[in-house]
């Protein structure tokens, strides 16, 4: 067997198109959605995404509001900056480029954040909104991975989900998503505590690996035909890798790669909660 690619970048395409529209109609009604950026320190990752964020912004129409600060920046003055977004009428959502610098208290900086504001849906206030099954802006990466499932009609339904890896950004939250009513999977989320990974992760129908271990995840792991989406990422010697090894798509039903599968929706979804929030204070929405 041979896995059918679950494509991110033509996904996120579509989703761009969309959103272009929209902005389009939000400026007609005098409403310019603004997307701002922290980012601390010059980590070349976390600079390479944070300028991919404002590329994607220029190409839907929304601005961009950059705040780059030093590595050594202190907490109080971090938190001035984000004190200064939540007032800066331009931008109507922001986020926090993590992981922050180790000295800085990354908790204490997203929940300074006015939830009202919080383009990544990360803050504690809207975490707690998304466990109590109300409408809040859903984590970015975890709202890409429920869409490609669904794009490439993959069943969720009742199937048994492994998450591995317990990060805020996609191993906590993805969970919370994939156990809605709406969505009704059953979740096991595996870390560097499980016993007998392999066992938990070969009984799946779906496995999200987002770990950031290369190549955790092989393929005889993986019970044929399942969908395995690859989210880790680690800058390594040879450059980019993913969680999931090559030969999974050979036993896989459904692959998305990495780079190429879920990365390009984080960023699609990141602007999709600022055109949903500028359509909600333009009461463009339900
Ligand atoms: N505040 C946040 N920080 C971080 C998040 C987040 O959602 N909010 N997620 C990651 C980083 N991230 C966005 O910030 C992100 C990661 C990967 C990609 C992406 O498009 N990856 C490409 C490959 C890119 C490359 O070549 O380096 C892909 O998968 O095809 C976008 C955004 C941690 N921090
Ligand atoms: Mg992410």
């Amino acid at each position: 067997m041979t896995a059918t690619i679950l494509d991110g970048k033509a996904t996120r395409d579509e989703i761009f198109e969309d959103l272009e529209a929209r902005v389009a109609a939000l400026k007609e009604k005098g409403i310019t959605p603004g997307l701002g950026t922290i980012l601390v320190g010059d980590d070349p990752g976390s600079a390479a995404y944070v300028r991919g964020k404002h590329s994607d912004c220029a190409k839907v129409g929304i601005t961009s509001i950059r705040r780059d600060l030093p590595a050594d920046i202190t907490q109080e003055e971090l938190e001035a900056t984000i004190d200064e977004l939540n007032a800066n009428p331009e931008c109507t959502g922001y986020i926090v480029q993590l992981p922050l610098p180790k000295h800085l208290d990354e908790n204490a900086a997203l929940e300074r954040i006015d939830p009202d504001k919080d383009a990544d849906g990360l803050h504690p206030v809207n975490l707690g909104r998304l466990v109590l099954g109300k409408e809040a802006p859903l984590p970015c990466t975890p709202r890409g991975i429920v869409h490609l499932l669904r794009r490439y009609e993959v069943p969720i339904a009742g199937a048994h989900v492994a998450v591995v890896g317990r990060g805020v950004t996609v191993g906590r939250p993805i969970g919370l998503l994939l156990t809605r009513r709406t969505e009704n999977a059953t979740v096991t989320l595996c870390h560097t505590g499980t016993r007998d990974l392999a066992a938990q992760v070969r009984q799946a129908d779906i496995v999200i690996a987002a770990a950031g271990v290369p190549g955790l995840v092989t393929a005889d792991m993986i019970k044929p035909g399942a969908a395995v989406l690859d989210v880790g990422v680690s800058r390594t010697a040879d450059g980019l890798r993913g969680d999931v090894a090559d030969d999974v798509r050979e036993v896989a039903g459904f692959v998305s790669p990495n780079p190429g599968g879920v990365g390009p929706l984080t960023r699609a979804f990141l602007l999709s909660n600022v055109v949903e929030r500028a359509e909600q204070l333009a009461g463009l929405s339900d």
